[in-house]
């Protein structure tokens, strides 16, 4: 079993081995040794039907008390409405501040069942079982936890880390390849502003052979930044490498782009944008196409200049008149690019050249 301590304000390990599912119980007495809180799993339907009795057993065989919440799949459900729902199911149930969720699915879980354990009581504990690529390399490393409102994606939300994650490489066998490229736009994401030779990887099509070294790869890499700046003031803005425009385009869809699509368009423009202002080499952008382009991710997405940079605006980076942008200078190397909003229409009409 990999085991990857992410130091935190509150610490915490992140083991990864096919069929940890199986090993719930021992790993959860690791963190609680001398007492058995009551776990309430929260997860989204789909999720549900493969997963949730396996895990429920589990902590019943340990001699847990456990009780569910499930809410449909999708971004949709990313929303306050829900978390309402949640925090009403969690009184019901008599979840204390001794007591523990578990978020277990995608980023949309962890994302919402994180906000609600952060929000729950003024925050109890949460253990974070992703169960898609995306959930084991990025959502469910670091704390970030969110919804979306009809103004802008994750605009609310807090700093939450979890104290435990479990990642079961098995559960990815029944994802959608759809899906499980979405995660493959974030893994690019770490390769292109931080790491070559995984990007190496991506780019010639060696993901299948190497996946469990993939997602090790990139918590390791989010390890590094997320300990030097938890609350996201400088470093960590790299990690939203693509997200400016990519949250910008998810909203102008109405969130039916997934977020990983989102990132793989939101990474082209940027690169091209950045090659427009002579920021990063030209070929850069046809390198990242070339690479997006194994995995069927969608490189544009027709939206108006206009509408993408008021939609850039509103996003989290922003101080006063300023956006803050991950811009690349290469493969491997990022920059944190500060720039007026009066020129970010400039600056983003270079991305949006076919
Ligand atoms: N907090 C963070 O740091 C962070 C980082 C990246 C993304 N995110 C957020 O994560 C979300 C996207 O996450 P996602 O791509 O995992 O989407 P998701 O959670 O919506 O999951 C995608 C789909 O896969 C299904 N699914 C999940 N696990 C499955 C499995 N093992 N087998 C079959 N189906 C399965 C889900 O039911 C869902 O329909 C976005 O809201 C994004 O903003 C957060
Ligand atoms: O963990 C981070 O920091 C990230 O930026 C990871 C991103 O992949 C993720 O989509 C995150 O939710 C975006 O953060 P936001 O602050 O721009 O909403
Ligand atoms: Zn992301």
């Amino acid at each position: 079993m990999k085991t990857i301590e992410i130091n935190t304000g509150r610490p915490y390990m992140i083991k990864v081995e096919e069929g940890l599912l199986d090993h719930l119980p021992q790993l959860i007495y690791e963190v609680y040794a001398k007492r058995k809180p009551s776990f309430a799993i929260i997860t989204d339907d789909t999720v549900d039907m493969l997963y949730s009795a396996k895990v429920m057993c589990a902590l019943r065989d340990g001699g847990y008390q456990v009780c569910k919440f499930v809410f449909p799949h999708g971004e949709a459900s990313k929303n306050l409405s829900v978390v309402h729902d949640v925090y009403s199911f969690l009184c019901e149930h008599q979840i204390t501040r001794t007591d523990v969720i578990i978020a277990l699915g995608g980023g949309v879980v962890g994302d919402l069942a994180g906000f609600a354990a952060a929000t729950y009581l003024r925050g109890i504990d949460f253990i974070q079982i992703p169960t898609t690529f995306l959930a084991m390399i990025d959502s469910s490393v670091g704390g970030k936890t969110g919804v979306d409102i009809p103004q802008g994606k994750n605009l609310i939300g807090a700093f939450w880390q979890p104290v435990l994650v479990v990642c079961d490489p098995l559960t990815l066998t029944t994802l959608p390849a759809e899906t499980y490229a979405d995660g493959i736009a974030e893994a690019v994401k770490y390769g292109a502003i931080l790491d070559e030779k995984l990007f190496g990887i991506l780019e010639n099509n060696r993901l299948e052979q190497y996946q469990d070294h993939v997602i090790c790869r990139c918590i390791e890499l989010k390890k590094q930044v997320v300990e030097q700046d938890e609350r996201d003031q400088g470093q960590r803005q790299c990690l939203n490498f693509g997200h400016t425009f990519g949250h910008a385009i998810e909203k102008y869809s109405n969130f039916s782009l997934s977020h990983g699509k989102g990132v793989a368009i939101g990474m082209v423009m940027m690169a091209k944008a950045c090659e427009n202002a002579g920021i990063t080499p030209a070929g850069t952008s046809v390198r990242l196409i070339r690479c997006l382009n194994n995995y069927h991710l969608p490189c544009t997405y027709p939206i108006p200049l206009d509408i993408l940079c008021e939609n850039c605006m509103g996003d989290k980076k922003r101080a006063g008149s300023k956006i803050t942008l991950c811009v690349l200078k290469r493969i491997g190397e990022y920059a944190l690019y500060p720039i007026e909003a009066e020129n970010l229409s400039s600056f983003a009409g270079g991305g949006l050249y076919e």
